[in-house]
């Protein structure tokens, strides 16, 4: 927010676009395939306008509908595939280093997952379905240059069978959850992270470079979380599985300098079902009812001792 006392009070105020949505399709002659991105695009700009709230003067607004139409116009300017990050990068600058009233700008875009789909196990040169997970970036540019760059992955749905367990947690006369060394583990994963650039000069320039790096990323938080392929790995809790999760992502990262995840703990219920005849279904870790609410809620974020956060 741009802060700021106005007429004897504090005033706070930004205004900017949400979801703008913008597809782009690159033709690449080289090796004859279509690229395709799909982006929504949210803006929000910290700008000196005060005028226009308090004295019905909008000398000094960049109109929210000109901010969607950039949005198109920078689309256009992109020649190559580039990154969710470049791209909100791009559009943040934009704005900073073109309007004079502009301080700051916020640039936060979700990437739908469209992916290249195979036919005859070949991939096909202009055929994609959706996928599930979302990319999701997000760039704070100052007029100074000074960059905050956000990534992230939202709705990684994630599964294991078996391999987790909860036990030792308080009990009491409300308490009934039995303690387990043996129970389903299901997951919606939210991640953040922050990339330790900060400032526009010092972001890499390889193309597609954060693109591979979230990847990189979320297969690190993908195989921490189910272990090797034969033995997987126990889970004492989500807690302990989701800083596992987070302390990989930044031994393994030194550009992160900060890891957020929120992982709902989604229950699947054991089945037991009886009658005044007997049992009808009894429960051996084989049947189950899976639920969406209520779920547990987990989160917890990991930065450097030496991070400015
Ligand atoms: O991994 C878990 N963490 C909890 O905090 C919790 N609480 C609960 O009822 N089941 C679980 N499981």
């Amino acid at each position: 927010m741009a802060k700021e006392v106005v007429e004897g009070f504090n005033f706070e105020q930004r205004h900017g676009k949400d979801k703008v949505r913008v597809a782009r399709v690159w033709k690449n002659k080289q090796d004859g395939r279509d690229y395709v991105v799909e982006w929504r695009v949210t803006i929000n700009l910290l700008s000196d306008c005060v005028n226009s709230y308090v004295r019905d003067d909008n000398s000094d607004i960049v109109a929210t509908d000109t901010m969607k139409n950039t949005v198109y116009a920078k689309a256009k300017e992109c020649l190559e595939i580039l990154s969710v990050e470049d791209f909100a990068i791009k559009l943040a600058k934009h704005f900073t280093s073109f309007y004079k009233q502009v301080t700051t700008a916020i640039v936060s875009i979700v990437e739908k997952p469209w992916e290249r789909i195979n036919v005859d196990g070949q991939p096909h040169e202009h055929g994609f379905k959706l996928g599930s997970e979302k990319h999701k970036a997000e760039a704070i540019v100052q007029k100074s240059g000074a960059l905050q760059l956000t990534s992230g992955i939202e709705g990684l749905s994630l599964l294991k069978t078996t391999k987790s367990g909860f036990e030792g947690f308080i009990r009491d006369k409300y308490t009934v959850l039995p303690e387990t060394r043996e129970r389903m583990l299901a997951t919606e994963v939210t991640a953040s992270w922050r990339y330790s650039y900060e400032s526009l000069h010092s972001v890499p320039q390889k193309p597609l470079y954060f693109s591979e790096k979230h990847l990189d990323v979320k297969k690190v938080l993908v195989d921490t979380f189910f272990g090797p392929p034969n033995v997987g790995v126990y889970s004492p809790s989500v807690q302990s599985t989701l800083y596992q999760m987070a302390k990989a992502t930044l031994n393994r990262f030194p550009e992160i300098s900060y890891v957020q995840l929120k992982m709902p703990n989604i229950h699947f219920l054991p089945v037991n079902i009886s009658s005044k005849e007997g049992q009808i279904v009894k429960f051996e870790d084989d049947v189950y009812l899976p639920t969406d609410e209520p779920h547990g809620s987990i989160e917890a974020s990991l930065s450097r001792f030496s991070s400015k956060m």
